[in-house]
């Protein structure tokens, strides 16, 4: 579906619309709102889980705006009431290895285009962002929250039987410091807004992040200058991204072997049964 978000007049722009094209396919959208801001909208209902071709897809349309020299601001957000993103698609977990190998490996490409992205990004969160969800906030530059106390961010994956990738865990000791992550890791802890504001690992709470998100970007970040915006990233982000990628076949290969032991199967259907089981009582 595509979003006509377009509300700027802005120049004509062949990436974008090449991305609309793109988009109209699948589950991401593309729209500049204001001139150097691009919205990437997250639309896959329910719950925005992350399958093989949603990552795929995010990753594409990254890569594309990475390459429109325009475009310096992007605004990353959900159009899915309550949830930013359920984290990656469980489902996913209880396939084939050679599909494992695939859904990994794109994973591991979306967070090397977010994380790695030169433009300054922004998660607007209006909604849950557990697990791989709070991967996608990690990788941005700046979070903005819910103040909607039903939301929770953080890293459940002990709670499904299994544990967070290193790069994944490593992005949160670099945001909350290593001791909060350390607990936060092995309890699975999922935080109500405060909580994570209080930590540190979202930077601000609002009513309406996708408007305060626009507001910073044009009022605050749009005034330094882009170069400083994208040499200061690399400063903070290039060693752990020269890291991941001298140990990408390793950790592909320790996603595979780790998923599909027997228990760990085990554990991930327990889990979908207990989702499926809430859903029944709602
Ligand atoms: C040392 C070890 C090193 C390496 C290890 C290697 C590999 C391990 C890799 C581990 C990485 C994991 C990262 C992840 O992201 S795991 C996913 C974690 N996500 C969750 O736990 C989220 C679960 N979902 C929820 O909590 C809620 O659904 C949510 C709060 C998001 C929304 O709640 P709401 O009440 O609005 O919706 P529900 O009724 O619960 O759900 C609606 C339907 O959506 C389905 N659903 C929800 N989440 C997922 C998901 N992540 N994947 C697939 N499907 C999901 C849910 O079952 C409902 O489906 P239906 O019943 O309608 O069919």
């Amino acid at each position: 579906m595509i979003r006509s978000a377009l509300s700027y007049p802005s120049k004509k722009n062949l990436v974008l619309q090449c991305l609309r094209r793109m988009s109209s396919l699948v589950s991401t959208s593309v729209s500049e709102v204001h001139p150097g801001v691009a919205h990437v909208t997250m639309h896959s209902p329910p719950v925005n889980s992350l399958s093989l071709s949603f990552c795929q897809e995010l990753s594409q349309n990254l890569q594309v705006i990475h390459k429109d020299k325009s475009i310096d601001i992007i605004l990353l957000q959900s159009d899915i009431p309550g949830i930013f993103s359920a984290g990656l698609d469980i489902k996913e977990f209880t396939q084939p290895k050679e599909r494992l190998m695939e859904f990994w490996t794109a994973f591991q490409q979306l967070y090397i285009d977010l994380y790695g992205a030169s433009q300054t990004t922004i998660a607007c969160m209006e909604g849950s962002a557990p697990a791989a969800g709070c991967m996608l906030a990690l990788s941005c530059d700046y979070r903005v929250m819910t103040s909607n106390t039903k939301a929770k961010i953080g890293l459940n994956e002990s709670l499904l039987g299994i544990a967070a990738p290193p790069w994944l865990a490593q992005q949160m000791m670099d945001t909350v410091g290593s001791r909060v992550a350390e607990l936060s890791l092995w309890r699975g802890t999922l935080y109500a807004p405060e909580q994570a504001l209080a930590i540190g690992l979202v930077d601000e709470l609002h009513e309406n992040p996708r408007e305060r998100a626009l507001e910073l970007a044009v009022a605050e970040f749009q005034k330094i200058p882009r170069q400083a915006r994208a040499a200061s990233k690399t400063l903070t982000r290039q060693k752990r991204l020269k890291h991941f990628h001298q140990e990408r076949q390793a950790d592909l290969e320790h996603f595979v072997n780790f998923i599909t032991q027997d228990a760990v199967q085990t554990q991930l259907r327990g889990y979908l049964q207990q989702l499926a089981a809430k859903k029944n009582k709602k």
